[in-house]
């Protein structure tokens, strides 16, 4: 009997992962043979330096791109199997995504915005689903804000908006890709400490993409990338103790 992801208690996995970009004379390896598992309710950061690979591996974890080489599984689907068509319905149904730059609808409202994944898969929600995206709402601080569209909301408002719609589905795993990025550092940190609390109060997954160590601290686990592979894997640790391995592992490339 093969032993699946589930098994093993991970939502994600990937073997062997390997991409490349440029031609045969030319290449460049943005990622090379990387093995991970992201494990199920964990709130995981990938870290690492510019250029090391966190975009490139983001994007193929989440079927936004193809490996040259190699396999990704979420939850007990092969993904790097399937056809593009089946891909964009597990993205829109079994993904969410949260990124710098928000990525909200400007001519939709806040609650249009936060109804989209529904509208886009051509339906409307459930009671149940009603009744958990009334309790986002509320979580969010975003109920007075409801009838009001993005450009006139705060870029921390805009950014909760996209949490809310991310997590209005119940995605299988969250991505993150510098969700703090545009924002100042006391918003940054209210919004890190919200995707933590998805993890730990409902045991959301997710996959954050940063280089800023501060966001990195309020993950569970960290990875750290280093020219295209996973050169450290460890648990929760203070802005301080990544900062200096940061920098050490840049001082040594
Ligand atoms: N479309 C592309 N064509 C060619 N090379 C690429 C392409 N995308 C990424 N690369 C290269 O692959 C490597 C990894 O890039 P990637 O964007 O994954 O890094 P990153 O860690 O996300 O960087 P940053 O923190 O700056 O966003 C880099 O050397 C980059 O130049």
């Amino acid at each position: 009997m093969q032993i699946t992801p589930s098994d093993l208690g991970l939502i994600a996995r990937a073997v062997g992962l390997t991409k490349r970009y440029g031609s045969a004379a030319n290449p460049v390896t943005a990622l090379d043979d990387v093995s991970l598992g992201l494990r199920r309710g964990e709130f995981t950061a990938i870290m690492g330096p510019s250029g090391s690979g966190k975009s490139t591996l983001m994007h193929l974890l989440a079927g936004l791109d193809q490996a040259t080489s190699g396999q990704v599984w979420l939850g007990d689907t092969d993904i790097t199997e399937l056809p593009d068509a089946a891909l964009t319905v597990l993205r829109r149904r079994r993904i969410g995504f949260v990124f710098q730059s928000f990525n909200l609808v400007p001519t939709l409202d806040v609650e249009a915005n936060i109804l989209l994944p529904f509208e886009l898969d051509g339906r409307k929600p459930s009671g149940i689903e009603r009744a958990w995206i009334d309790e986002l709402v509320d979580a969010l601080g975003l109920r007075a804000r409801l009838r009001h569209r993005p450009h006139e909301l705060s870029g921390g408002q805009q950014q909760r908006v996209a949490i809310a719609r991310a997590l209005a589905t119940k995605p299988d795993l969250l991505f993150a890709d510098e969700p703090t990025g545009n924002l100042d550092s006391r918003t940054g940190r209210e919004v890190l400490a919200l995707l933590a609390d998805a993890a730990k109060t409902h045991g959301q997954s997710i996959a954050m993409v940063t280089h800023d160590p501060v966001a990195a601290s309020f993950a569970d686990r960290i990875l750290y990338l280093s020219d295209g592979r996973i050169v450290r894997d460890s648990v929760r640790s203070t802005p301080e103790e990544i900062s200096s391995y940061m920098l050490a592992m840049e001082a040594a490339a």
